[in-house]
């Protein structure tokens, strides 16, 4: 790995340079060949097992740990930090500069009570989600590989230790601005430098001026606002949107006990430590703006108020649109010739009433869109109807949808770019359950083969039909504890 060290050399106020503690008996429980390539690396050595265990320097590194406050639940913390997590510095690949941190390296300044570690199944589930996001065409960070390792920890009982290798675009957070807004009152200067900082490493077209910081904020929204956008088309629930695990990049971030929606369900919430449902399914796009309103605040010293509130009105659309598109794609519904205002609200409306259809008739979410390829849109009868409890409902759906859908030329041409933005696979956290299981008994198998179809979802890979069943009664609608 070949390192620049911006981050490191630039900020010298906001990190704490710390140095992993190795871990013992470190092997490689997952690897991802694609994220590798990000970095200019092929294979998993020997000596980057010694290096990403944190048993060995790795050349170039620099070690540190960030600091950064936020919004937990809605009230502020005002001191966070990277309390196991120990970044080497930004590693130069092909096409950009990705930061390699050690996700679960051990303790740091801003631990606290924490041990500094992360368990297998919380990093197995981080590198899964990671790789399977990735290929779901959703902005997120990477993951390089899982190292395990016979190191006890306690939870809730002694697990193992892990370490997730996560490659990000940037480790800046909301969080970040947060900080040295609130926290560290009066240093405006240090918030000036962090956002001159970001602006000139990963929007170096904007000017480090008072027009630049607006253009660089309206681009936050709208990054944050289109992430979120495919999460709720792909129906992934993130669990934990706290201002501290939001990436500046709109990068999907800090994966712990999220879910993917097997049935559909709009209030569906995937974290145990959730019971109101303030991270719900159906409330993220609320919270998005919820958490940029944080950040905004976070900007006042440096970007007047009025700009930032006209800015975040422009929230709504900045989700809206990329919404629509993915979901006319979903659907197949042509571009219209003349976009307009009245034409969206249909679109929406059509879209809305698919998905409360199929929360009446629990249907799998991802099973239902993938029907669609199978469906000739012209004909009378829909395939999918059978699914469908109120075969009424559903027929006035589906002559509205019709109407909308107008002719098709080339149905196996429809069909087939059905399935191309329609996944078959997704991390279904019973699949994710029982690859950790596996691994816990030693067999790496499963694992292996879960993240290999990840990689591909939307492929048929008919010979592995089972992983796109829906779940067994154990593995309905599980909620992940945020113990990780
Ligand atoms: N086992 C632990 N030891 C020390 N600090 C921890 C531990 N688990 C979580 N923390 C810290 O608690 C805070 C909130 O945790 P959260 O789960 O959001 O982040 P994380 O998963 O540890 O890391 P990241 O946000 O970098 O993905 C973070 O500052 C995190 O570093
Ligand atoms: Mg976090």
């Amino acid at each position: 790995m070949k390192f620049k060290q911006d981050f490191f050399t630039q900020l010298p106020e906001f990190y704490s340079q710390v140095y992993p503690q190795g871990i013992t008996k470190p092997e490689w429980l997952a690897w991802s060949d694609d994220a590798a390539q990000l970095i200019g690396l092929s294979q998993p050595t020997d000596e980057l097992l010694l290096g990403l265990s944190g048993n060995a320097a790795v050349d170039g590194a620099t070690y540190y740990a960030q600091v950064y406050s936020g919004h937990q639940f809605g009230g502020y913390t005002p001191r966070l930090g990277d309390g196991r997590s120990i970044i080497l510095g930004e590693a130069i690949g092909p096409n950009g500069a990705w930061d390699v941190a050690l996700k679960g390296g051990g303790p740091t300044p801003y631990s606290r009570r924490g041990d500094g570690r992360a368990v297998m199944r919380s990093a197995v589930r981080e590198f899964l989600v990671s790789e399977a996001l990735h290929h779901l065409h959703v902005p997120t960070t990477r993951a390089l590989a899982v190292i395990g390792s016979d190191l006890p920890v306690w939870r809730e009982s002694q697990e193992t230790a892990a370490i997730t290798v996560r490659l990000a675009r940037s480790h800046i957070r909301f969080g970040h601005f947060e900080f040295f807004c609130h926290s560290e009152r009066g240093r405006a200067d240090k918030l000036i430098q962090l956002l001159n900082f970001t602006i000139t490493q990963h929007y170096p077209h904007l000017s480090c001026d008072a027009a630049g910081y607006k253009a660089w904020f309206l681009q936050v929204v709208q990054d944050t606002a289109k992430m979120i956008a495919h999460w709720q088309a792909v129906g992934f629930a993130h669990g934990v949107m706290n201002t501290d695990n939001m990436s500046i990049l709109g990068d999907s971030f800090d994966f712990g006990p999220f879910a993917f929606l097997d049935t559909f369900q709009e209030d569906f919430i995937c974290n145990h430590s959730d019971p109101e449902g303030r991270y719900a399914f159906g409330q993220q796009p609320g919270v998005g703006l919820w958490n940029l309103q944080r950040l905004a605040q976070a900007l006042t010293p440096v970007i007047p108020s009025d700009d930032l509130i006209a800015i975040l009105n422009q929230y709504q659309e900045a989700l809206v649109q990329p919404y629509l598109r993915l979901m006319r794609a979903k659907l197949g519904l042509s571009a219209v010739d003349a976009p307009s205002v009245e034409q969206d609200k249909q679109d929406l409306d059509l879209i809305g009433r698919f998905t409360v259809l199929m929360e009446k008739n629990q249907l799998d979410y991802t099973q239902t869109w993938r029907q669609l390829g199978k469906l000739d849109p012209t004909s009378k009868h829909s395939a999918l109807r059978d699914d469908f409890i109120d075969v009424s409902q559903f027929d006035t759906w589906y002559q509205a949808y019709q109407q909308r859908l107008g002719a098709v030329a080339d149905i196996p041409a429809w069909q087939t770019e059905r399935n191309s933005v329609n996944p078959k696979y997704i991390l279904r956290n019973y699949l994710a359950q029982e690859a950790i299981i596996a691994v816990e008994e030693g067999n790496l198998a499963p694992l292996h083969l879960l993240q290999k179809i990840l990689t591909q979802p939307f492929a048929e890979h008919a010979e592995h039909e089972d992983l796109a069943k829906r779940p067994p009664d154990w593995g309905q609608g599980l909620i992940m504890s945020c113990s990780s």
